[in-house]
């Protein structure tokens, strides 16, 4: 059997047709209620499936937030996956939003989740959190490997109290954010035209020129939208980066559905805004 085609050729491809946006699959249940939907199992199931078949077959990303799946337990999680499955169905790359990290060995059963190709929560990428050691994620980085999956490491979150941690500066001077980076990098070195392995860089955090962010794998920049920033501020904040950037946006879109025109006109408004800022 041939190797699966890795997601960073994926991912590069879905960027060059459809533009870079990635919309958020986030069901707040403030925003059910402003759907006219009911906080229930019922109501994540319309929400999902409305903004999977709004989005889908023009958006390169769409990225569910896990945690809004699961709070309704395993009919909840039933629901998630369906999501997943209906929206690669329809031609958008997913990342899983879940931000999975543990010790090495309970690290092999997150990726048994998220990352064989045979698991029911399969997605095209995981968010995963470095911070038991970027050794600990060796599981995910070899079952992503496997099955032509990628990973979003989280390197310099969106959220103003990341900082504590992130930029936290380490005995050899450098920070600890840098030192992630700098592991994508080993381990995105020699892939074309784009490695498979990325990090999590907000959108909101202003200049980042003090930081490498040519890992040669992409850049998921959530923040655009209801954290504030635009996608006017790409080029300021990544730099010559910004051609790997995924921009990713969930709120600012999802506030305008549930007309699935009005999610439609809201992701071209945003993809358009990209596509300005980029030129
Ligand atoms: O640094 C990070 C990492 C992940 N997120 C997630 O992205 C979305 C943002 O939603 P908005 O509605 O566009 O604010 C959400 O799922 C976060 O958990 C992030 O915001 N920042």
């Amino acid at each position: 059997m041939s190797a699966p085609e890795p997601f960073g050729a994926r991912l590069r491809r879905a960027m060059d047709a459809r533009g870079p946006l990635c919309v958020g699959i986030d069901p707040h249940a403030s925003l059910l209620h402003d759907w006219g939907l009911d906080d229930d199992v019922a109501g994540l199931e319309r929400f999902s499936r409305t903004t999977v078949e709004a989005l889908a077959d023009r958006v390169a990303v769409l990225k569910p937030q896990a945690a809004f799946f699961e709070r309704f337990g395993s009919r909840g999680v039933a629901v998630l996956e369906r999501t997943v499955t209906e929206a690669r169905a329809a031609g958008a790359l997913v990342i899983m939003d879940a931000k999975r990290g543990d010790i090495g060995s309970t690290m092999g059963a997150y990726a048994a989740a998220f990352l064989d190709a045979d698991s029911p929560l399969f997605a095209d990428a995981l968010t995963v959190s470095p911070y038991l050691g970027f050794g600990a994620l060796a599981p995910a980085l070899q079952a992503a490997e496997a099955s032509g999956a990628g990973l979003f490491v989280l390197a310099l979150t969106s959220n103003p109290e990341g900082r504590e941690v992130q930029r936290a500066v380490r005995d050899d001077g450098t920070t600890v954010a840098a030192t992630m980076l700098r592991h994508l990098a080993e381990h995105n070195a020699g892939a074309e035209p784009l490695g498979s392995f990325g990090a999590v860089v907000g959108a909101t955090l202003g200049d980042l020129s003090s930081f490498d962010l040519a890992v040669n794998g992409p850049l998921l920049a959530p923040g655009i939208g209801a954290q504030g920033a635009t996608p006017a501020d790409l080029p300021a904040v990544f730099g010559p980066a910004v051609r790997n950037v995924v921009p990713s946006v969930s709120r600012g879109v999802l506030r305008h559905g549930p007309d699935p025109s009005g999610l439609r006109d809201s992701a071209a408004r945003f993809a358009d805004e990209v596509r300005a800022a980029l030129d």
